[in-house]
């Protein structure tokens, strides 16, 4: 059937009030009513599926906690399950002290009676009884005049009465009692007033106390008129009813026209002291009014409610496991949503909001004034109901720059600069415009760090399969730099976060270049700039600066300098400033470095926009003793360079060689490099090594008689392994052994036992050298690919009893036991005793490399390399 043409032909409006001196319109609420749950009764007999016991209590609990006094808790003899709730929460002594339980009975002895069997012993008790008094009822369900309605109504106060008193003096409860003319709103006004001051006479226990007055409570059970109707109503009642100050006046509104909380609202300006009500509006069809709503709306004009909603969720939570019912996302102040700006403007103006809110805030803190909320679109403060600001901004194809930059903000701490916002607001569009979703903060952080190159502390990055992925970090990274004026050979000192140099300079940088580290050298008149001339003369990329700022994140030791920088790219016959764009970010302890890294940052984003190739390194330098960052990043170099995987022990000595060569040649390049580490730990001629030097600084030995001895070099010709009993094995084999004075050499055959193959040739070679020796350290490790593959071994040796002093005896175990041998630990403090005595240690090391097809080949090899530098001496 189509909707009407002409609906006043089958509805018919309201008829209005007359009360022309109304006074409520002029009135304003300034104190929170008397609240009242009716979720477990109204609410509860409202749902397809009424409560568990089990809900009920849960849901109970939940409205103590929210501080409610006034529950009405059930229509107990509407059903045993009502009737078993009432009694478990009084025998359960469930019920606080200065809570008041409200039940529902109708205007019938039976049920009256056995309401008040349900809630005998209860400290304090509503007895709440309703009869319908609006003349529809009347005269379809009642089929009853005024005076029959009027009479239903006195005599069944009459019998709650006689119970009332019956049961104060067997338990000694606390009885109040409430009368509800059912379908108020739809009552003559007059006849309202005349059956409640009935039933008030005939109760004749009403006083003036608080707890004395008799309430009436006034339903719209079902919503007719627009919420000023209901004001009027309510208004005309308070006026006319007698003894009004022994009364309590309450509403109970429902929300058939959406507007239950208005009529409740206007309800209370009309002269009412109590709300009935459910905790977000459940109820008979629309529902009941919301009381969360009413309270929080109270609370937004600086009323305290007497109702803590300070952790809302858990109310929610609550209370959509009980009802078995969901909140809709846009619910007045509970709503998932309701705190939630998607669109650009209210982004930007809550972004700005927060951002002067906070300047107020700070300066109330300082004079001790209010700190009042003072937010464009957020009427309330979300921390108050326990929400966090992060859900505030979201962000989908609606969502402009301030939200975004909002978002970055609270996440990474970068205050982008208007113009950086913009650019990278475009490529937020763009994502949520291809994936037509909503950008989670996650997605936003993931975008910033992908599009700059950013690595966020803590955040890693989702890949396909679910596992965590690395952050390409772009073609060109910064590893480290130093800056020097002029031809000064001693680098600057750079300046901190917040300190300005523009001064001419040059710049040496290191940096990995495709994976290959590089040195870059250029010149400017600041850091920026000085690099940018570096990428030029190195790279042929030709960038300027249009835009730069920075500022400082984080507070005190742990501040870090934040930069912002847009490049305009010179591509060949363009003119000057007319190429493309790019933002970079950086951050760095020093203001220089996060400058450097910005540069980089949109280098990058421009070499992954048009994938270009950059010229080969000819140099390919590796190692500047200038700009070098440390041990670990030397051993780095190694082994991206030459593929050696240098042990931990041994970087400090590999450190110290290429430092102190590179302090006579300067830059050394992977061939140089290559060059030094085989020399110095392969065939033991590059000498002489200061940290391997006898105590008279030589590399060797002055015998008895004052004559220099000739240190021997041993290489493996041939050799043969015997397993023996417990894993031990036999070393038989070929070495050739030469001396400085003989350096054709001779050739022995050596044998020797051991634990393991190194142990066992180390045995064999003490019968053929006047010094002792042991295993410290070995590592061992493949090299190359394929059928290139070889073994690299990395041994190191230490030699006893240098100035002929008993041996030590070592207990050395098999081959995987060498890094944590007790011995290993009394040999290092006994060096460290000795050295912080002035004595010169009585044990000598000496590392030694090799590579070999064969693994156990290189790792003997890699024992004698080891004992070539020890300067041993032939017997
Ligand atoms: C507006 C409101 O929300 S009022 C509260 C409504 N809540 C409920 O009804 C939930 C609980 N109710 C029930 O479980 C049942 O209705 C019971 C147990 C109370 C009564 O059940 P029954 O005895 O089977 O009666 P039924 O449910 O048919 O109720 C209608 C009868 O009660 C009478 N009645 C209805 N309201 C009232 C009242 N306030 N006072 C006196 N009698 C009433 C009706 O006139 C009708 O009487 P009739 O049978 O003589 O024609
Ligand atoms: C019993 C009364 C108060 C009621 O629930 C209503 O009229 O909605």
């Amino acid at each position: 059937m189509p909707m009407l043409k002409d609906p006043s032909k089958k509805y018919k409006p309201y008829t209005p009030i007359n009360l022309p001196d109304r006074q409520w319109p002029s009135r304003v609420t300034t104190t929170a009513p008397i609240w009242l749950s009716t979720d477990l009764r109204d609410g509860n007999q409202a749902l397809a599926n009424p409560m568990s016991i089990e809900q009920k209590t849960r849901f109970f609990r939940q409205l103590v906690k929210c501080g409610l006094k006034e529950i009405e808790i059930a229509y107990p003899a509407a059903s045993e399950t009502d009737f078993g709730f009432v009694r478990g929460l009084i025998e359960g002594g469930e019920v606080p002290d200065d809570v008041w339980i409200q039940v529902l009975t109708p205007a019938r002895a039976d049920l009256i009676k056995r309401t008040f069997e349900a809630v005998a012993g209860a400290k304090n008790v509503i007895i709440h009884m309703y009869n319908a008094t609006a003349p529809l009822f009347r005269e379809v369900v009642f089929r009853n005049s005024k005076e029959q309605t009027i009479a239903l109504a006195v005599d069944h106060t009459r019998l709650i009465r006689q119970l009332v008193e019956e049961y104060e003096q067997k338990y000694q409860t606390n009885f109040r009692y409430e009368y509800s003319p059912e379908t108020f709103t739809q009552t003559e006004p007059d006849f309202a007033v005349e059956i409640c001051d009935r039933v008030r006479e005939t109760w004749g226990r009403a006083g003036t106390e608080k707890m004395q007055r008799i309430i009436f409570n006034l339903p719209a059970t079902v919503e007719i008129a627009p919420p000023n109707h209901y004001a009027d109503q309510i208004e005309y009642f308070c006026r006319h009813v007698g003894e009004r100050e022994k009364i309590i006046v309450s509403l109970h509104p429902h929300n058939d026209r959406g507007q239950g909380v208005a009529a409740a609202e206007l309800g209370l300006l009309g002269g009412a002291d109590r709300i009935e009500g459910c905790l977000f509006g459940n109820g008979e069809r629309t529902g009941n009014v919301d009381l969360v709503t009413l309270a929080l709306n109270q609370y937004t004009q600086g009323i305290d409610p007497g109702l803590d909603f300070s952790d809302l969720q858990s109310v929610i939570d609550t209370i959509v496991y009980c009802n078995d019912l969901p909140i809709h996302p846009r619910h007045p102040w509970a709503g998932e949503l309701v705190f939630t700006a998607f669109s650009g403007s209210h982004q930007d103006a809550i972004k700005k909001g927060f951002e002067v809110q906070n300047r107020l805030w700070a300066e109330a803190e300082k004079t001790g004034g209010n700190k009042y909320w003072h937010m464009p679109y957020l009427p309330i403060d979300p921390a108050d109901l326990g929400c966090t600001y992060e859900a505030v901004i979201r962000v989908n194809s609606q969502s402009g720059k301030g939200g975004i930059a909002y978002l970055v903000k609270q996440s990474l701490e970068f205050d982008l600069p208007r113009k950086m916002q913009i650019a990278f607001y475009s490529v937020i569009q763009g994502i949520a415009e291809r994936t037509g979703k909503e950008m989670r903060v996650e997605d936003i952080v993931q975008a910033f760090c992908t599009t700059y190159f950013y690595r966020a502390p803590g955040v890693s990055f989702p890949v396909a399969g679910g596992l965590a992925g690395a952050l390409d970090m772009g073609r060109l990274e910064l590893k480290s730099f130093r800056f020097y004026h002029g031809s000064n050979a001693e680098p600057m000192e750079l300046p901190r976060a917040g300190q300005v140099s523009d001064e001419h300079r040059r710049i040496i940088a290191k940096v990995a270049v495709d994976g290959q580290v590089r040195l870059l050298r250029g010149e400017g008149n600041g850091p920026l700039s000085a690099l940018l001339d570096a990428l030029r003369a190195n790279l042929n990329l030709d960038f300027s600066i249009r835009e730069y700022s920075e500022h400082s994140i984080g507070e005190g030791t742990r501040s870090q300098a934040a930069s912002y920088v847009q490049l305009v790219e010179q591509l060949p016959g363009q003119t000057s400033g007319e190429g493309q764009t790019y933002w970079g970010v950086g951050v760095d302890s020093d203001i220089a470095g996060s400058g450097l890294k910005a540069v980089l940052s949109a280098v990058n984003g421009a070499l992954r926009a048009n994938q270009r190739k950059l010229p080969e390194d000819k140099k390919g330098i590796l190692y500047d003793a200038r700009i070098s960052t440390g041990v670990a990043d030397v051993a780095k170099d190694l082994q991206a360079s030459l593929g050696y995987e240098v042990p931990r022990r041994m970087q400090r000595p590999v450190y110290e060689l290429l430092q102190s060569v590179a302090e006579t040649e300067g830059e050394l390049d992977a061939t140089r490099v290559g060059e030094i580490f085989d020399a110095a730990f392969i065939r033991h001629d590059f000498k002489p090594r200061p940290a391997y030097a006898f105590p008279d600084g030589s590399a060797s030995r002055v015998n008895g008689t004052g004559e220099r001895e000739a240190s021997v070099k041993m290489f493996l010709k041939t050799f043969n392994l015997k397993a023996l009993e417990q894993g031990a094995r036999e070393f038989s084999g070929t070495i050739l052994f030469t001396t400085s004075s003989s350096s054709d050499g001779e050739a022995r055959t050596v044998q020797g036992r051991g634990n393991g193959p190194l142990s066992a040739l180390l045995a064999g070679l003490h019968e053929h050298v006047a010094q002792r020796m042991a295993i410290r350290d070995f590592h061992g490790h493949s090299l190359g690919q394929g059928s290139e593959v070889m073994a690299a071994s990395y041994v190191e040796l230490v030699l006893e009893n240098i100035n002929d002093e008993p041996v030590r005896e070592l207990q050395i175990g098999s081959l995987t036991n060498f890094h944590v041998g007790s011995w290993q630990k009394r040999l290092a403090a006994d060096e460290e005793r000795e050295a912080q005595e002035g004595k010169t240690p009585k044990t000598t090391s000496s590392w030694g490399v090799a590579k070999d097809v064969d693994i156990t080949a290189s790792g003997l090899q890699a024992v004698l390399n080891a004992a070539n530098g020890l300067g041993l001496t032939l017997v």
